[in-house]
This record gives C-alpha cells, structure tokens and sequence, in this order.
C-alpha cells in the first residue's frame, strides 16, 4: 500500500468551516493541516507571554496643542521602533460600527458554501476574493482560516451578499482610512519627515486600502494548526479588531506575546512598505494567529498601502552613500503585492527578497 503523503490536499477543499462543522464528531486535523510536519516549525510554535503592548492616544494625534502633539510624535516613534505593534485608543470610531462590520463580515462566512464560491477570485489584485488557507496553490500545509478580502479604496469594492455588507463597509472604510492617513502623518513626522512626506511620496490619494476578514473555528488539536503562521504585513500600516477571543500574537524581543482583545480599541501595526520607507529603522513585526478548540474567532484587517504604482524606496532624507546606503531595492507596491502572493506566507521572506543587505 502507497505511504500518505501529509501534503496531499483533501479532495475538495471549500472551507475550514464547513470541515470545522463536523467537529466534536471531527476528533483529528487531517494532516495536511498538521504543521509538526514542516522542518524548523518549533520556534513558529513556542509558547506565547502576556505582556502589554504600548498605546497611543489617537486624539492627541490631531491636537491643536503643540505640546500634545510632540508628546504623542514620541509615543509613536517609541512604540513604533521598540514594538512595530501598539493599541490606538480614543480613535473615535463609533463601537456599534466596529461590531457591525464584524457581524457583517461573520454574515458572509456563514453563507452557504455555493454563495460563498462565486466571490473566489484568483490573482492577488482582484478586487474580491474569498477563500481558505493563503494560497492554496502555494501552500504546502493549509491554516486553520477562511478569508474574504476586499478592496475599498482607491475604488470601492464589496461582496454583494449579506447584503447589509456593502453599506456598512462604506462608511466604515471611510472612518477607518482616516484614522490609518493621520497615523501614517504622525509617522511621517516621527522619522524626521515632513509631515506630508509618505501622503505625496507614495500618492495616498490613490492609497490601497484592502480588509481582510479571517474566520478561525474552534480546532480540535490547536496545538498542531495553525490560523496564520509568523509573518510581517505588505502594507505600510495595518489596522485591527477582533471578537472578544484572542488568538494574536506578536513577536517582541525574541519572544511571542499574546495581544488580547481590548472592548472597542483598535490594534495597529507596522508594515514592511514602512520598513522600507524608513530604510530598517521602523521594522514591520512578525506576527501569528492560534487557534483554539472552543470558540470562534473573527478578526478584520485593514491594510493601508501605497497607491498600486506607487514605487516604494527609503527615503532619501534617511539614507546615506556612505554610512547609511540604501538597504531595500526600489519597487512598485503592486510588484510587491504579486511578489507576497507568489511564495509561501513565511516570516519575512517577501522583504528579504528585495533587501540589499543585512541590518541591525
Ligand atoms: O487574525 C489576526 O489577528 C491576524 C490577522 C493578520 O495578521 C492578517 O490578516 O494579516
Ligand atoms: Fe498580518
């Protein structure tokens, strides 16, 4: 008899939920979920630490008070430079709003599975997609996640159905994509910047703004899957909430720490279009998503990007011929995009792609 293979995809992979939906009758993963397979996986495994991630008052961000100001531009460099992830507090997003684009984002997962299908996209920049894993095609073993990713800025895309989705998220990425602008201001001003410096450099006015919903149901071995494995983001700052069940996790100092879910805040991190922008001295942060074996998570990330043709470099204000070269290759956000897409989602790798040498 042929050994099995654990990367042999199951016969017909719709999604996680509907596989989950057998479970407490589903008692194992089937291997192909089970990443105790992959080489080297122990560290992407070690266990996590509670610890505070730092804060940063929003509303002091668009303060008229000049010493308000300058104490939150500190915050944020401190934050963004020791941590890459911090909790954005007083953002002024309405609670009920947050809670109703996750319910309408919950809504579209629990459609039927053929409804759901119609909205599987193929290519990285189409503007709707939906689907399990990462890339399926790429993937060699599958996360324990469903998606379903949309564009809404520069042009404002959303699946049809539920149909509460496409209102909500109008509103909603307006609220948002304001919050991410005067954040990606303040970081401006926080590397020496002018204050308009990333807005024109790199065309936000035509910025990508993409959501993605991720689904992970309860697992029944939490300790062999994974709902999505270390990695940094593509964009230059992402925004976050989630359901009350935790499930983040970032890497700080060598060491993974769980970012619990505070009620109606906001968790905002640092994207590798940063990383690059500020030639290494604001790093994008690794982070995961576990799972666990009795509720269901539902988290949305709003990733803020450049405009797609936007060609993202360091700064020249940053860099130095001789003592501090260029460390990142010039590249096109949406060459960036496809470049992310068309390997694994593994660690840092789509940075070390265009990285030129190694820094500290
Ligand atoms: O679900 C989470 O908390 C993390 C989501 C995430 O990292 C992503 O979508 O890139
Ligand atoms: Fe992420």
């Amino acid at each position: 008899m042929a050994a099995t293979s654990p990367f042999v995809s199951p016969p017909k992979l719709t999604s996680i939920k509907a596989l989950a939906a057998e479970f407490p009758a589903l008692t194992s993963i089937p291997p192909v979920y089970n990443f105790q397979t992959v080489p080297n996986i122990i560290e992407a495994f070690s266990e996590a630490d509670d610890e505070s991630i730092p804060t940063v008052d929003f509303s002091l961000l668009t303060s008229s008070n000049p010493e308000e100001r300058s104490k939150v531009i500190q915050d944020l460099a401190k934050a963004c430079q020791d941590w890459g992830f911090f909790m954005v507090t007083n953002h002024g997003l309405p609670e009920s709003m947050m809670k109703a684009m996750i319910e309408a984002c919950r809504a579209f997962f629990d459609l039927p599975e053929e409804e759901k299908q119609e909205f599987e996209g193929k290519h990285v920049l189409d503007p709707i997609r939906c689907g399990t894993s990462f890339n399926v095609s790429v993937d060699k073993v599958l996360f324990w996640r469903d998606f379903v990713k949309f564009f809404m800025h520069p042009n404002f895309h959303a699946p049809t159905k539920p149909s509460c989705l496409s209102e909500i998220a109008l509103e909603f990425s307006k609220r948002v994509g304001q919050v991410a602008r005067e954040i990606t201001r303040g970081i401006s001003e926080s590397l020496g910047l002018e204050l308009d410096y990333i807005d024109e450099a790199l065309d936000l006015e035509n910025g990508l703004q993409i959501l993605i919903a991720n689904l992970y149901p309860p697992c029944p071995q939490p300790e062999l899957a994974m709902g999505l494995p270390p990695h940094s983001d593509h964009s230059l700052v992402t925004l976050l909430m989630q359901n009350e069940i935790g499930g983040l996790q970032v890497q700080h100092q060598g060491k993974w720490i769980n970012v619990n879910p505070i009620p109606n805040s906001i968790v905002a991190n640092i994207g590798d279009q940063i990383e690059i922008l500020s030639n290494g001295k604001y790093k994008s942060v690794l982070h995961r998503a576990v799972v666990n074996s009795k509720d269901t998570r539902t988290s949305i990330a709003i990733f803020h990007g450049p405009a797609p043709d936007a060609v993202v470099s360091p700064a020249s204000k940053l860099v130095d011929s001789v003592s501090n070269p260029p460390a990142y290759k010039a590249i096109k956000y949406k060459e960036y995009l496809e470049l992310q897409q068309s390997h694994n989602l593994d660690w840092k790798s789509a940075l070390e792609r265009i990285r030129l040498y190694d820094i500290e």
